[in-house]
């Protein structure tokens, strides 16, 4: 999917009283007042678009924001346009009733697709019999789709945990999603790794990426267990090539030499599963890799400009690779120290290796110590691990002049299945048919 998939999508609000001070009236209010007549009045009194909305027949009411498409042949969030928000979820299944974990990821997918196109979760957050809880949690309404889009994976531990195949699912596990190696340097905090299941949020509105999370969680309480989570801003990459290219925290531009979202041959070649790849139920999906980098970035701060330009082989203004004038310009590798970085990662330097990059910087408060606990929430797609972040991370941990500056302290790899076709199709179908 590209930019041009992207659809101008709807507000999760909330009628005429959303725009002023006045709390909003029940929807059991406003029909005891005179129903839908009167919702329609002042709807157009406000000059809106539809009619209230408060349930999950209901129309939204004004247009504004942007909303990515849930249904394709690949799931949304992986090429399409990087967003500038992230919350992601690791879980934990602590289900043991195969029936109630397919029950939940159905539940998962309506939701998802609900939420995508910006709209409140069931019947949403203000509900006609106010003595159950609301469907919705209710804290993004009023706020724009925001190009949201909820990538969904499994772990290996949902294929077997502890010798036992829990869910009968052993002999359907691909062989691409492996257990990842040990690498030299790794500093793994087993609360900050692994996990049964995970759901990419990406959003423009840091709000909207945790409501989302949220309202998956609430709706899968007693089956699933958030094991960690992750929120992260700046994005570290980019996968539309004429956008300008972010900057990560020790300020470099990051993300000049990904692929982009209108690549399809290179999708195709180094990201999506392919048919003779197996096993079916991955075909046109993606293998995700998560690390949690830690940056020393006290460190880096007394680190003069040269050593930060050759630790990354690119300059800190243009983002030049060494040698050349443009951020874009082909790499000169040989031009850079042996340990430079991009040298390092170059497809090059690794046999063709190429994956897709998706991070997003962190910082979550400070480590006690007087540092400031940031870095990096590395994300990478491709289409078999083996052939992607292994070898790749395999290279950099005994090479790289970076690992001066930077700790992996979380890991997690997750098949992501396919995208979702249509209405009668969820997360894990194929996996679980
Ligand atoms: C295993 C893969 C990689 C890890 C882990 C990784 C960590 C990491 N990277 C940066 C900053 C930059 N990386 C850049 C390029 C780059 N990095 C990887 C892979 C990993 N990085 C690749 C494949 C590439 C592209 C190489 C190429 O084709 O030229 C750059 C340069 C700009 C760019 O092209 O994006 C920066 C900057 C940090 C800070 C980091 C860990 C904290
Ligand atoms: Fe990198």
């Amino acid at each position: 999917m590209t930019e041009a998939n992207t659809t101008t999508g709807s507000e999760r609000n909330a009628g005429p009283a959303a725009d002023t001070a006045s709390p909003r009236p029940s929807r059991r209010a406003l029909l005891g007042w005179g129903g839908a007549g009167l919702a329609l009045g002042a709807a157009a009194a406000g000059g809106t678009a539809a009619a209230l909305r408060t349930g999950a027949d209901a129309q939204p009411v004004a247009s504004g924001g942007d909303a990515v498409p849930f249904h394709g042949a690949h799931q949304a969030g992986i090429a399409t346009p990087v967003q500038d928000r992230l919350h992601f979820a690791s879980f934990d299944v602590t289900t043991t009733d195969r029936a109630a974990l397919v029950k939940l990821l159905q539940d998962w997918t309506a939701a998802a697709a609900r939420m995508t196109a910006g709209h409140e979760v069931g019947d949403g957050a203000i509900s006609d019999n106010e003595e159950l809880p609301p469907d919705d949690t209710g804290e993004a309404l009023g706020l724009k789709p925001s190009r949201l889009t909820l990538t969904f994976g499994v772990g290996p531990g949902l294929f077997e945990k502890d010798g036992k195949d829990r869910f009968g699912l052993r002999a359907r596990r691909p062989k691409a999603l492996i257990d990842l190696p040990a690498f030299p340097g790794d500093n793994l905090d087993p609360a900050r790794s692994g996990g049964d299941l995970c759901v990419q949020a990406c959003a423009d509105d840091p709000q909207v990426a945790v409501h989302a999370i949220r309202n998956l969680a609430r709706i899968g309480m007693g089956k699933v267990a958030i094991r960690w989570s992750q929120l992260g801003f700046g994005k570290t990459s980019s996968t539309t090539p004429d956008a300008q290219t972010p900057r990560n925290m020790m300020g470099f531009k990051d993300g000049t030499r990904n692929i982009a979202g209108t690549e399809t041959a290179r999708l195709d070649k180094h990201v999506w599963v392919g048919e003779k790849d197996g096993p079916d139920w991955m075909t046109g999906g993606s293998y995700l890799v998560a690390r949690r980098i830690r940056m020393h970035i006290e460190t880096w701060d007394r680190t003069s400009l040269r050593e930060q330009e050759d630790v990354f082989g690119r300059d800190k203004a243009e983002g030049a690779p060494v040698g050349r004038e443009r951020e874009h310009d082909e790499p000169l590798l040989k031009a850079m120290k042996p340990d430079a970085h991009v040298r390092l990662a170059h497809p090059d330097s690794n046999n063709g290796v190429t994956i897709l990059r998706r991070g997003y910087s962190f910082t979550d408060g400070t480590d006690g110590l007087g540092r400031l606990d940031a870095g990096l929430f590395f994300i990478a797609y491709q289409r078999d691990v083996r052939d992607g972040f292994v070898p790749l991370q395999t290279n950099l941990a005994r090479n790289d002049a970076l690992n001066e500056y930077i700790q992996h302290v979380g890991s997690a790899v997750f098949a992501v299945p396919p995208g979702v076709r249509d209405k009668g199709d969820w997360w894990g179908k194929a996996l679980f048919a």
